[in-house]
């Protein structure tokens, strides 16, 4: 199908994720999460929602983009990098975007960096200047080096980019960094930053004009709820009248907690939906500044 064809109506929605990868495990929690279940085919590749008219298509992570822009999937779960490397080429070659980031899902982090031999003193992109720069990226590190007004030589590499400056084959390279030990093992430090990823949810610029929009909607209500609680906690506790607008002022993370009158008029019970993490650090300020009977629970689920 060409990139513009209008894919044919379905009455499924079909999720893109990475068959086997850092990705797949995730991915399919995340979406399980969301009340999705699946009837595995025998060849592995295609996932038949059962719960719901949902089904996943199994596939390389760089493939995503392309499934996408051809309508053979709805959504695809991919790393920005990804999506974006796609995004830079097809803009490179003045094609018109036809899926975008939905949502960020919060795992995956890592960065593109641009890595340089350790015995070099950085000075700043300008030291690029005709040098040949290794990378699986070559379209967003072009987009890169053109805002920084650097005319350097890419060598594409689909793997062990690493490597590339011991052998030879660059000067220096352009790859993704989690905990930077691939580049230590090979004598390379990052030195600039192109961009930030993380596993996100790619969709159609379009709207479905079918059944698929309900079905979108529904799923997106409940991704939304699930990211929402990621780190989220259910935090009880009392508190006498006057001592309830200190303890808020230390909870800038909850929203508007919910406030019972128990005895009287002063001893108050508050409950509170927190999103950042609630450490015995913070429980013990916490107390120290009035609250009693303090509680954490988790929270499965929220509808907004
Ligand atoms: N070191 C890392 N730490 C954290 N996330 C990473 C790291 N390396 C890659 N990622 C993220 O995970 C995604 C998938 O990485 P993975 O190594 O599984 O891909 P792959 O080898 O290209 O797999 P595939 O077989 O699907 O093509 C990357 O596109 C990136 O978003
Ligand atoms: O900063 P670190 O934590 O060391 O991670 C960075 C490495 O991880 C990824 O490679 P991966 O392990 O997926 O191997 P690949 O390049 O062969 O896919 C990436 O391409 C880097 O090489
Ligand atoms: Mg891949």
């Amino acid at each position: 199908m060409s990139p513009t064809a209008v894919p044919a109506a379905r009455d499924r929605l079909r999720i893109a994720i990475q068959k086997s990868g850092r990705l797949s495990d995730p991915a399919r929690a995340l979406l399980a999460s969301c009340g999705l279940s699946w009837r595995e085919s025998r060849d592995r590749l295609f996932c038949y929602g059962e719960t719901l008219p949902v089904d996943l298509l199994l596939v390389r992570d760089d493939d995503i983009p392309g499934l996408l822009a051809d309508g053979v999937c709805d959504y695809g779960i991919v790393g920005r990098n990804v999506l974006d490397e796609q995004a830079a080429l097809r803009a490179g070659e003045g094609r018109a975007q036809v899926s975008k980031e939905v949502r960020a899902l919060g795992f995956g982090g890592c960065r593109l960096d641009i890595a340089v031999p350790e015995a070099w003193e950085w000075e700043g992109p300008q030291q690029l200047q005709g040098r040949r720069i290794a990378t699986s990226y070559p379209g967003l590190l072009a987009k890169w080096l053109a805002e920084h007004e650097v005319e350097a030589s890419v060598v594409m590499l689909s793997g062990s980019v690493e490597i590339a400056p011991r052998l030879g084959q660059a000067d220096l390279i352009c790859d993704l960094v989690s905990s930077g030990g691939t580049l230590l093992a090979n004598q390379l430090k990052p030195v600039a930053t192109i961009m930030r990823s993380e596993a996100v949810l790619a969709g159609p610029v379009q709207p479905f004009a079918d059944i698929r929009g309900e079905l979108a909607q529904m799923l997106l209500r409940r991704l939304d709820g699930v990211l929402r609680l990621k780190d989220s906690r259910l935090l009880l506790f009392q508190a006498q009248r006057d001592e309830v607008p200190g303890l808020l002022e230390m909870l800038p993370d909850a929203e508007q907690p919910t406030v019972l009158q128990v005895d009287g008029a002063d001893t108050l019970a508050l409950q509170a939906l927190c999103h950042g993490a609630m450490t015995w650090q913070r429980l013990e300020d916490l107390k120290r500044a009035g609250a009693r009977g303090l509680m954490v629970l988790p929270v499965e689920r929220m509808l907004a």
